[in-house]
């Protein structure tokens, strides 16, 4: 371990870190190389990466990726303030897994993790649009979290840096306004009023503002962010919440948005293709990626919310009530107004945070669908699950939630 990466390990909040006798590693797993398409031996292992929030939904699909389609990865750092349990089985052939513990709002923490790494991934942060966390947790995390891990790269001389933000950058805005099979370039008033999308805008801002500073070494910082739409796939909790509360209404659910809307849906898994691909073309085609956004979206359907859920409850026995929302939009709206009272009034007391909140039904009463090719032009992303693919994983994964 080189000096730097020393001196960093005396900051670490490294409690979840793998000890070395539970280093994950070919050998002690008696792996066969069948599972999964391991590092290639012509190809020599040296890439230190690091995945900020790798322990969530996206993140841990973005694990699996980077072990089976990064064969130069000799390290993956997996920072999470929630470790998971399934980092100890997974399957990592000769790549060394590090678990790391920590919190991006805390700068020492993220200097320790990023000191050493060519490539930081960074997705943690606080997605929350049902009024769990505060707007100031939210700003500090999503925003002040990332300054850090911008900082950190500049200080400790990483060069490669992916964001993960997202379609909300964009919109749906305050006013409602359409976005209809729109592009990284398609005008639109990107006005937010909501924590989590302004959290997001400026995140993003940052990370790019960020493209071609100087770091440690004296080489340019690349940066590049992607946006995916609403991503769905196995370990999608809001699914499962949809799924849970069809069971509860007797294998029903009610519809309330109109089937006109249209929302752009992503499946996990080739979000987390977009994330790898991305980092790898990012030092080969610095000068045309640096700097750039990317919409992130596959050949999933254009739905509206409800409809695309379908896709895969209806398969698991629930059916949507009603061709027509089945309650007056007057009436809905009311009733997100009062979720909302009653979340304010009862936070000394509980929590309450449903799925239905004045901004929740905004977004699902506005269609925003996208459709691009720079991702494809720019790095050659092409989705590696097909729809049906997507489709069949997800149902799957559904029908198991409450096996
Ligand atoms: N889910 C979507 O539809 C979607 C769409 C577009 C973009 N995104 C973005 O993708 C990223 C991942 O989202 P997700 O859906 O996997 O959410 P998630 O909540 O499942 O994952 C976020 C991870 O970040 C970690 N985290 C939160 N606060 C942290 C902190 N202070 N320090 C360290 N780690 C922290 C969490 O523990 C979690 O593991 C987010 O940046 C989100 O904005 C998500
Ligand atoms: C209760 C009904 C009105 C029901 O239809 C509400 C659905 C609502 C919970 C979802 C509708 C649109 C979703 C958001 C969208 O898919 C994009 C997002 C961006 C991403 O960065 C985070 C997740 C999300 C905000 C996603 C959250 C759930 C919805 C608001």
């Amino acid at each position: 371990m080189g000096q730097e990466e020393e001196q960093a390990e005396g900051g670490r909040c490294v409690t979840g870190r793998l000890a070395p006798s539970r280093q994950v590693s070919s050998g002690q797993l008696g792996h066969t190389g069948t599972g999964c398409s391991m590092a290639d031996p012509a190809q020599t292992q040296e890439l230190v990466y690091l995945v900020t929030g790798g322990c969530g939904f996206l993140g841990e699909h973005v694990v699996q990726m980077l072990l089976r389609r990064e064969p130069r990865l000799r390290e993956l750092r997996v920072f999470d303030l929630h470790l998971s349990p399934w980092l100890e089985k997974l399957d990592a052939g000769p790549v060394r897994v590090t678990a790391i513990q920590g919190d991006v709002t805390q700068a020492h923490e993220v200097e320790a993790a990023v000191a050493g790494a060519h490539v930081v991934i960074h997705m943690a942060g606080l997605v929350d649009v049902f009024g769990r966390a505060s707007s100031e947790t939210i700003h500090m995390v999503n925003v002040e979290g990332t300054r850090n891990v911008i900082e950190a790269c500049v200080r400790w001389g990483t060069r490669f840096l992916v964001y993960t933000s997202s379609m909300e950058v964009v919109g749906p805005n305050t006013k409602g306004h359409p976005f209809y099979r729109g592009n990284e370039d398609t005008p639109y008033e990107a006005v937010h009023a909501h924590p989590y999308p302004c959290s997001k805008a400026l995140a993003e801002r940052l990370v790019l503002e960020a493209n071609g500073r100087e770091v440690r070494g004296g080489l340019p910082l690349v940066t590049c962010a992607l946006r995916p739409t609403g991503i769905y796939g196995e370990g999608h909790q809001i699914m499962r919440d949809f799924y849970r509360q069809g069971l509860r209404l007797g294998s029903r659910l009610f519809r309330v948005v109109p089937a006109s809307v249209e929302h752009g849906r992503v499946y996990v898994g080739n979000v987390a293709w977009m994330h790898v691909l991305a980092a790898q073309e990012l030092e080969r085609r610095e000068g045309l990626m640096g700097g750039q956004v990317y919409f992130c979206y596959d050949s999933s359907p254009y739905k509206s919310y409800e409809d695309f859920n379908m896709e895969f409850l209806g398969p698991c026995g629930v059916r949507l009530v009603g061709t027509r929302p089945v309650v007056p939009s007057w009436l809905l709206v009311l009733l997100a107004a009062l979720n909302a009272l009653l979340q304010w009034l009862l936070r000394p007391l509980l929590l309450y945070a449903p799925l239905l909140n004045p901004y929740t039904l905004a977004m699902a009463k506005t269609t925003f669908t996208v459709s691009t090719t720079k991702a494809q032009q720019h790095f050659g992303y092409e989705p590696l699950f097909s729809w049906e693919e997507s489709r069949r994983r997800t149902i799957r994964w559904v029908q198991a939630t409450e096996g």
